[in-house]
């Protein structure tokens, strides 16, 4: 999305109503390693497409999806619209960025541009990279007897598990109001990483303790030990509450998992 070029040229023949920014280096883990493409492909994605509707004065509504990832540790209190950007890593940093830009757009262009700061939002299509994806596809292996470990960095941490295709729905919502407003996209409630592990080897008759190693290795130079959101403005707003939450979500993901084919080889689940 860093072609300012080919975004305006698609914008000008699709003539579309609406635009969802969901592109940018999407990891958090990955982002400490790779922090300049990770800002470049982020804000600078979001601003050329800004750009581009600028430009072309269309009356284009945009969506632009920044993170719960922006508020940091919100330990005890759910991060609401009004909560303060704590960024913890690189990829937050890109975020609060580009969630600001989209605000300047807004103000200064008068565009209908709003931000979902969606909390962390899973289903089956989630990459290996990200734990919940990691962890269900570890435990159908061993279920399946194919003699795996899995490695964790640090299961004390707490997110707010939701179910992605909810969340989708509640980002057409966001252009589909009289006005455009930066809301927050949660369940509101959140759950440690050990219970999330809990959840998805009991779905397969496991006993987790048996089969996990932590390996400080995996852990980032600064997490986020507690990440939960207020959804009361998005039901306010948008009509929009989440019916899923950790373990409905655990157990949607492990059997989707159950269903899918045995992957080859028998690697052990070591990466970030
Ligand atoms: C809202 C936000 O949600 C997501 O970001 P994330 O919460 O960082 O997601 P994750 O699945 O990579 O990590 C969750 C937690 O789990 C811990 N953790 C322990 N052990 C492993 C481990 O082995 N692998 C991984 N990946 N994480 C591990 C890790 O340290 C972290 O505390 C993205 O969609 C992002 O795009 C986004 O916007």
């Amino acid at each position: 999305m860093n072609d300012f070029h080919a975004i305006l040229k698609v914008i000008s023949e699709t003539q579309p109503d609406e635009i969802y920014n969901l592109s940018g280096q999407s990891s958090v883990g990955l982002s400490f390693e790779q922090p300049l493409p990770t800002f470049e492909s982020i804000v600078g994605g979001t601003l050329n497409i800004l750009e581009a509707v600028r430009f072309l004065n269309a009356s284009i509504r945009f969506y632009n999806a920044a993170s719960g990832e922006c508020f940091g540790n919100t330990q005890g209190v759910a991060a609401s619209e009004q909560a303060p950007f704590r960024p913890r890593s690189p990829y937050a940093v890109a975020k609060a960025s580009a969630a600001m830009a989209v605000v300047n757009y807004r103000e200064a262009y008068g565009m209908f541009a709003c931000s979902g700061f969606l909390f962390n939002h899973e289903s089956p299509f989630r990459p290996h990279r990200f734990v919940t994806r990691k962890v269900v596809r570890a435990a159908a292996r061993i279920a399946r007897g194919e003699d795996l470990r899995l490695m964790l960095g640090d299961i004390s941490v707490r997110r707010d598990w939701g179910w992605a295709p909810e969340y989708v729905d509640a980002m057409w919502r966001m252009l589909n109001v009289d006005e455009p407003e930066d809301i927050v996209i949660a369940t509101g409630i959140h759950a440690s990483l050990q219970e999330f592990v809990e959840t998805v080897f009991g779905f397969f008759d496991l006993d987790w303790r048996a089969h996990v190693d932590i390996d400080p290795g995996l852990r980032r130079p600064s997490d986020v030990a507690i990440s939960f959101g207020d959804p009361s403005r998005a039901l306010q707003r948008l009509g929009w509450r989440a019916s899923f939450t950790m373990p409905d979500v655990a157990c949607a993901m492990a059997k989707a998992e159950a269903g899918s084919e045995p992957a080859a080889g028998g690697e052990v689940e070591k990466s970030l």
